[in-house]
C-alpha cells in the first residue's frame, strides 16, 4: 500500500473540504490466517483476496455427491489479507478520521464477525494508536492554548445492561436530557494526557471484561465493549455542572471516537438455544446488530429520524449517529472451510452496509483513499488553525429531563 506524506490543511476552508472528503461510512474486511487447530485439521483456506475484492470458494456437493466449488465475489472499500499488520489496519481505518475529531466529528469504529474471526485482535490496538495521535495533536500549541483535553471511558453492554469496565463493573443507566442527548449516568471518565496511562486503562477495562464470567471467551463474545476517546474543551471546576450522580462535567465535548468490539455475530442466531439466558442474549444481540444496520442506513441517507431506540447499543451511540459523524466498519472473517457459512453471512452484512452508503459514495471513497496518513513529523503536520465554535458543540452533562432508559 502506498502512503504519501500527510499535509494538514492550511486554513479552515481547506480543512472543511478535506473533512468532507472523508467518507461517512467506510467498510473494510479483514481476513485472519488459518489458526493452528485449522492447520492441524488440514482445513482449506477458501478466501482469496485481490486488491479491494475477495472471493469465497464455497465447497459444495451436487445431489449425486460430486464435489464442486461455488464462487462468491465481493468488493469493499478495502480488503486486508492475512499478511496485513495491525498498524496497517489502523492506517487504513482510523487514522484518516483522527483530524476530524477536532472538527466536531463523532466517529465510530466497530468490528463485526463470528466468534474467533479476529474482532478483538483487530480492535484492541486501535484505541491506543488513536490515543497516540490524539495526544500528539493535543500537545500542539494550537490545541493546548484552547485547553483541549482527552478523556477516556470504557463500558460494556451485556444482556441489554450497561457496566462500567473502569469502575468495578458498576451497573450504569442511560438518560436523555432536554436536548435529547443521551448520557450514561455514573460512567467514569478519565483525563488522559499520555499514552502509557491510556494503555493502563485499556488493560484494566479488558481485565474487567474477561473476569465477568467463568468462561472469558464466552462472555466477551456475548457482550459489546465500547471504549470512547473524547476531546473536550476544558472548563474551570467552578463553572462545571453536576449531573444526577454527582459527577462533575469537566468540559464540553468537541469530538469523539468510539471503538466497539461487538458480540460474535452468530450469537444473534442463538435464539433457538434451549438455555433461556442464551436465548435472551441471542435475541438482544440480534436486535442490536439489526438496529445498528438500520441506523447506518438512516445516517447515510441523511435522514432526520435515526432509529437509535432500536437497541441499547444504538441508544448509547446516539450522538455518534447525528450531525457530523463518521463510521468505519471492520468485518472480520475466518478463512477456513468450516466457517464458510458464517463468513458469507458476515460478508453479506458488510455488503448490505456498503450498499446502504450508495449515492456519491464512490466519490467519497476516493476521498478517503486519497487521504494520506498522519505524518509522525509533528512539526510539519500540526499547523492547522482550529476554529471550533464551542457553543455549538454537544454538551453531554446538562440537567436531565429524564426518561430513564437504563
Ligand atoms: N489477523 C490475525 N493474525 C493473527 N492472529 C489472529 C488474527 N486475528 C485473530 N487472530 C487470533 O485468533 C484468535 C481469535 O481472535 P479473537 O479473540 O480476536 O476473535 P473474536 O472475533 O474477538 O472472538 P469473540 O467474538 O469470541 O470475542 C486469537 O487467538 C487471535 O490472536
Amino acid at each position: 500500500m502506498q502512503m504519501s506524506q500527510f499535509q494538514f490543511p492550511t486554513n479552515e476552508k481547506e480543512g472543511n473540504a478535506r473533512e468532507n472528503n472523508v467518507a461517512k461510512i467506510k467498510v473494510v474486511v479483514r481476513k485472519r490466517p488459518l489458526n493452528k487447530k485449522e492447520l492441524s485439521r488440514k482445513e482449506e483456506d477458501i478466501v482469496t483476496v485481490c486488491d479491494n475484492a475477495l472471493t469465497v470458494h464455497e465447497p459444495k456437493l451436487k445431489v449425486d455427491l460430486t464435489a464442486y466449488v461455488e464462487k462468491h465475489e465481493f468488493c469493499f472499500d478495502a480488503v486486508l489479507d492475512e499478511q496485513v499488520t495491525n498498524d496497517e489496519v489502523y492506517r487504513v481505518t482510523v487514522e484518516p478520521i483522527i483530524p476530524t475529531i477536532f472538527q466536531r466529528t463523532k466517529a465510530t469504529c466497530f468490528a463485526y464477525g463470528q466468534t474467533g474471526s479476529g474482532k478483538t485482535f483487530t480492535m484492541q490496538p486501535l484505541p491506543l494508536r488513536a490515543a497516540e495521535d490524539l495526544v500528539r495533536l493535543l500537545h500542539q500549541p494550537v490545541y493546548r492554548n484552547q485547553r483541549f483535553k482527552l478523556w477516556l471511558s470504557f463500558f460494556e453492554i451485556y444482556g441489554g445492561k450497561l457496566f462500567d469496565l473502569l469502575n468495578e463493573r458498576k451497573k450504569l443507566c442511560m438518560r436523555e436530557d432536554g436536548r435529547q442527548q443521551v448520557c450514561i449516568v455514573g460512567l467514569q471518565e478519565f483525563e488522559v494526557s499520555d499514552v502509557q496511562i491510556v494503555k493502563e486503562y485499556i488493560e484494566r477495562g479488558n481485565a474487567a471484561r474477561s473476569t465477568g464470567s467463568t468462561g472469558a471467551n464466552e462472555e466477551s463474545s456475548r457482550s459489546h465493549a465500547i471504549l470512547q476517546l473524547a476531546v473536550k474543551k476544558h472548563t474551570e471546576v467552578k463553572e462545571s455542572r453536576r449531573n444526577n450522580d454527582g459527577n462533575e462535567s469537566r468540559g464540553k465535548v468537541v469530538g469523539k471516537i468510539s471503538f466497539i468490539d461487538l458480540a460474535g455475530s452468530e450469537r444473534g442466531a442463538d435464539t433457538t438455544d434451549n438455555d433461556r439466558q442464551t436465548r435472551i442474549e441471542g435475541a438482544e444481540i440480534n436486535k442490536s446488530l439489526l438496529a445498528l444496520k438500520e441506523c447506518i442506513r438512516a445516517l447515510d441517507n441523511d435522514q432526520i429520524h435515526i432509529p437509535f431506540r432500536g437497541s441499547k447499543l444504538t441508544e448509547v451511540l446516539r450522538d455518534s449517529f447525528v450531525g457530523n459523524s463518521r463510521t468505519v466498519m471492520i468485518s472480520c472473517i475466518s478463512p477456513n472451510a468450516g466457517s464458510c457459512e458464517h463468513t458469507l453471512n458476515t460478508l453479506r452484512y458488510a455488503d448490505r452496509v456498503k450498499s446502504l452508503s450508495k449515492s456519491g459514495n464512490t466519490k467519497k471513497d476516493q476521498g478517503v483513499n486519497s487521504l494520506p496518513p498522519i505524518s509522525k513529523d509533528a512539526s510539519s503536520a500540526f499547523s492547522m488553525p482550529v476554529s471550533v465554535d464551542i457553543e455549538d458543540v454537544y454538551e453531554p452533562q446538562q440537567e436531565m429531563k429524564v426518561s430513564d432508559t437504563g
